[in-house]
């Protein structure tokens, strides 16, 4: 399972937890704006936006988990088991596979509000990108300063959901989510106080009981109230130093740890693989990986962006101790 937020202080935030049993040794890939995008199925894109994010490269196509454009757009996939729905290439519409729309909404635009009127239009085609990659069932948070919505194929079509949570985990649909954030709203970062009987006298005996019945379990639909509660109550100083580490906080609220979730047999365990954080405003690219707490940057404007190659960087991996003595 993953996490993926949106935030904002000063600047802008984007980022997500990358939960999974194995990797795909992704790295932190830079795509210039002339590096050729072509597409399956729809017009390619000789020259855009530049990126910057997560991403298998394969036959030098960086195939991207999550990334952000030099505008300040950012877009994450997320596991959507069961639910995600892709559709046969349909006539009349923009025809784009899921390993493609990351790149292709990115490239192309600017703010939520273009992305969600050129939604209209496109099919999420089922066509993968190789037997060795075949179709990840994937649903979509993308999100600028502004605004954040849940992009969903279904069996009933493309849904576009307003996310004014900036918070996207995974299973169920993203309308259920929402709804079952209803039998939350008691919950509160203050004292609780007594509504349960004039007769008992209660003794608030702990910091934080406010908030008890928020759930602490992995799941899904339980890292989502989790996820929205940390972040709708979220204080951070504008600083880059303030502002990322709420920013990892945030996402460490809903990390999961080796051992407490099994995914089949007695040995697997899924873990939180990275946490990213990226500047929208500036396009650093923060991580921290499951064994290396040190947060790492990849700041795109270091690199050639009217360059045509892709450039990226393995993640930095394994704990960097700083001893005191
Ligand atoms: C599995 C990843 C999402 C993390 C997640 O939600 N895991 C939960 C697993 S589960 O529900 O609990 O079983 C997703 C996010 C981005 C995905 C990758 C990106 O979409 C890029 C390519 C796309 C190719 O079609 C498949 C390989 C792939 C490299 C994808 C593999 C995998 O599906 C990734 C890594």
């Amino acid at each position: 399972m993953c996490t993926g937020v949106s935030y904002t202080t000063k600047d802008h935030y984007f980022g997500r937890n990358l939960d999974l049993e194995f990797s795909y040794h992704e790295t932190v890939a830079v795509t210039p704006r002339n590096f050729p995008f072509e597409f399956r199925k729809t017009e390619a894109l000789p020259r855009h936006h530049a990126i910057v994010g997560i991403a298998t490269i394969s036959d030098g196509y960086p195939l991207y988990y999550d990334a952000v454009n030099e505008r300040g757009l950012g877009m994450a996939g997320l596991n959507f088991p069961e639910n995600a729905d892709y559709k046969p290439e349909a006539a009349g519409t923009t025809n784009v596979t899921p390993f493609e729309f990351i790149p292709w909404v990115l490239g192309r635009f600017e703010t939520v509000d273009q992305v969600v009127a050129a939604l209209n239009d496109v099919t999420l085609v089922d066509i993968s990108f190789s037997e060795e990659f075949p179709l990840s069932p994937l649903h979509w948070i993308i999100a600028d300063k502004n605004r954040s919505v849940t992009v969903e194929s279904v069996k009933e079509g493309l849904r576009v959901y307003d996310n004014p949570f900036g918070v996207l985990t995974n299973n169920p649909t993203f309308d259920i989510q929402t709804f079952r954030l209803n039998d939350y709203m008691h919950l509160s970062t203050y004292p609780p106080e007594n509504h349960f009987s004039k007769d008992i006298a209660f003794d608030t005996y702990s910091r934080g009981m406010g908030a008890i019945g928020l759930p602490g379990d992995l799941s899904s639909a339980s890292r989502f109230a989790k996820a929205v509660f940390t972040r709708m109550n979220s204080v951070a100083g504008d600083s880059e130093s303030e502002s990322i580490s709420q920013f990892f906080h945030i996402l460490g609220s809903v990390a999961q740890q080796r051992g407490c979730v099994h995914v089949g047999g007695d040995d697997k365990f899924e873990i939180t693989i990275y946490s990213s954080c990226c500047n929208t405003d500036t396009g650093v690219y923060y991580y921290t990986t499951y064994e290396n707490s040190q947060i790492t940057g990849v700041d795109m404007h270091k690199e050639d962006l009217d360059s045509s190659e892709v450039v990226d960087y393995p993640l930095v991996k394994g704990q960097r101790l700083s001893m005191q003595n």
